[in-house]
């Protein structure tokens, strides 16, 4: 293996000297590189790095990892870039460093002698360490025996053999009280191997800190920012960040860390809903809550929750975003079992303008593909997607009443007839526009318009012609089932209606919802079988017996609780 043989005198020589300035070329970059080096290589190392997150293998749903370029992305956009704080003048002057000689005895007498093989690969990680100890064992090096031999053949600027007293606790404490958390991390990186027990401890203990009194601005635009932000993602706990975003005004950053912390926790989504509404109540725009940037999410009521799509200056056209947003939302409202409801309707002007014009061309109009087969399964795969952004408000058990007011066009009346209770004011009207912009309506109306109106030569008129259909024709071919004179009436109604529902049987409800979608996709006979197959578990509910109990004891239904689902 070709390891040279150095005896220890000549070696414990040269390690007898301190460098004084950091200057380890440690960034987020190479963090990620490290990583990327580690994964590749597929490493079985002892040591592994401290802040990368391990692939779900419980779920399907895979955790977003340090190295993936959309968290890469976000931790870089949220570090931000103050220039004042970047070229700061340092606070420490330059020192040449020192160098102390030993004779051979005073070596013996304080470090005994061993002898050691060390490999010349140039990566650290990959240098081969072998020690031979005085009684001729030969051994793997330990991994603080590689740190100290690695540094004395190879020195790094700014690292010492023996690491500053700084990083003692005790040390510590008194330097974070001086706020100097930055220059402790700087020194760290030059001191330790990245993933080194040390540098995990000083950056946790750093990071501990600040998180402890709040003080992140002092890591904004410094290359530990995405670390610290990263960190508490990982531990369940970016409350104290997001709220000291939202009081300096950082909103966007706020939106981007809540969506770092639903691609590393993806089953734990419904731990976001309280800071979505923390965020929505801070926000003074009242716009879109994190982590949507076109949905607005709140709980007006403990079981229930309201999705509003707010882009009111575009007319709550539906853009790409929207089209991802409502899957994700929409899934978390699946999952949360607090919710009972769904209360959905648009801010603004009117409910909704359909596909947002302006943004479609992109995956719908160039899609990409070498050969017409290969641009088709694009688009397939693409209208499939845009299909899931409804159906998915279809597949939540929970019932979704929409609320709309003024317009619904296009992509509007799709939305609509996924849910399960429409709602309307007076001065609404539904437009099936695809035919005029050059489509065949395919992401829900064609297919569950007909089965909302009973009328086919309506459904097939509106669906020909474009004509807009108003409120009271809306609800004569039930459309719609109420008309309210305006939004706050017709708000109001919503949320009393969600109140009332929420107020029954999760189990009856949600078990409701589930087997009227079936049984309008079915024969009445494999609807009954589906029925009797779904109650032969749900019967046994206790909320069955709560309520059969209060029937016969003539109280009221409304006192009963039934716990969430
Ligand atoms: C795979 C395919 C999946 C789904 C397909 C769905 C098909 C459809 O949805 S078809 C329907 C497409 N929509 C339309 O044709 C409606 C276009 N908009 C309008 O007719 C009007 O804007 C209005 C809705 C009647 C409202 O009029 P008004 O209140 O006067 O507002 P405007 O000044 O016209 O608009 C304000 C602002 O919003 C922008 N905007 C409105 N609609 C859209 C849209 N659909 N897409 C993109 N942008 C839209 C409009 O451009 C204005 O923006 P400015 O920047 O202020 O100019």
């Amino acid at each position: 293996m070709g390891l040279p043989n150095i005896s220890a005198p000549s070696w414990l020589h040269a390690a007898q000297f301190t460098l004084a300035q950091p200057g380890y070329p440690f960034s987020l970059i190479s963090l990620r590189e490290s990583l990327r080096h580690d994964i590749i290589r597929g490493t079985t190392t002892t040591r592994t790095f401290c802040v990368s997150a391990s692939r779900s293998s419980s779920t399907d749903v895979p955790k977003a990892q340090f190295t993936d370029t959309e968290v890469q992305d976000i931790l870089t956009k949220i570090t931000g870039l103050d220039l004042k704080k970047v070229f700061r003048p340092i606070r420490q002057q330059l020192t040449p460093p020192k160098y102390k000689l030993m004779t051979d005895t005073e070596l013996e007498e304080r470090y005994g002698v061993i002898y050691l093989s060390v490999s010349l690969t140039v990566i650290p990680k990959e240098r081969f360490i072998v020690v031979r100890e005085p009684s001729g064992t030969l051994r793997k090096a330990t991994w603080n025996e590689r740190d100290r031999i690695i540094q004395i053949y190879f020195p790094k600027e700014g690292r010492k053999i023996t690491p500053p007293p700084i990083f003692k606790e005790e040390n510590l404490r008194v330097v974070f009280e001086q706020d100097r958390h930055e220059d402790v991390l700087n020194q760290c990186v030059a001191q330790f191997e990245p993933d080194s027990a040390e540098f995990k401890n000083v950056l946790m203990l750093t990071y501990e800190d600040i998180e402890k009194h709040g003080k992140y601005d002092l890591l904004r635009s410094t290359r530990f920012f995405g670390g610290l932000a990263w960190h508490l993602v990982n531990g369940q706990r970016i409350d104290g960040l997001l709220v000291d975003m939202l009081q300096r005004d950082l909103l966007p950053d706020a939106v981007r860390l809540v969506r770092l912390f639903n691609l590393v926790h993806p089953q734990k989504q419904a731990l976001l809903i309280p800071f979505i509404n923390a965020v929505r109540g801070m926000s003074s725009s009242g716009g879109p809550t994190p982590p949507f940037t076109t949905l607005s999410v709140s709980r007006p009521a403990e079981t229930v929750t309201h999705v509003e799509i707010c882009r009111p200056e575009k007319r709550n056209a539906m853009n790409k975003a929207f089209w991802l947003e409502m899957v994700d939302c929409f899934s978390q409202i699946a999952e949360d079992s607090e919710c009972r409801v769904v209360v959905f309707s648009g801010a603004g002007k009117l409910f909704t303008s359909g596909i947002d014009l302006m943004g479609m061309a992109s995956d719908i109009l160039q899609p990409e593909g070498d050969d017409t087969a290969r641009i088709s399964w694009n688009v397939r795969r693409i209208i499939a997607k845009y299909q899931e952004t409804f159906s998915v408000i279809e597949k939540c058990p929970k019932p979704v009443i929409v609320a709309v007011h003024g317009a619904c066009i296009g992509g509007g009346v799709d939305l609509i007839t996924a849910c399960d209770i429409r709602l309307c004011t007076q001065d609404a009207w539904f437009q099936v526009k695809e035919v005029d912009i050059g489509l065949a309506a395919d992401v829900g109306t064609l297919q569950r318009l007909p089965r909302v109106i009973g009328s086919r030569s309506l459904v097939n008129e509106l669906a020909f012609t474009a004509r807009k259909m108003y409120a009271d024709e809306a609800k004569s071919c039930g459309l719609v089932s109420r008309v309210f004179p305006d939004k706050e009436t017709m708000m109001a109604g919503a949320l009393e209606m969600a109140g009332e529902i929420a107020s029954k049987s999760p189990v009856a409800v949600q078990g409701t919802k589930v087997n009227l979608i079936y049984s309008r996709d079915h024969s009445v006979p494999e609807a009954l079988n589906y029925i009797n197959t779904w109650n032969m578990s749900m019967l046994q509910t206790q909320d069955l017996m709560k309520s059969a109990q209060a029937a016969m004891e003539k109280k009221s239904l409304k006192n009963i609780t039934f716990s969430k689902l």
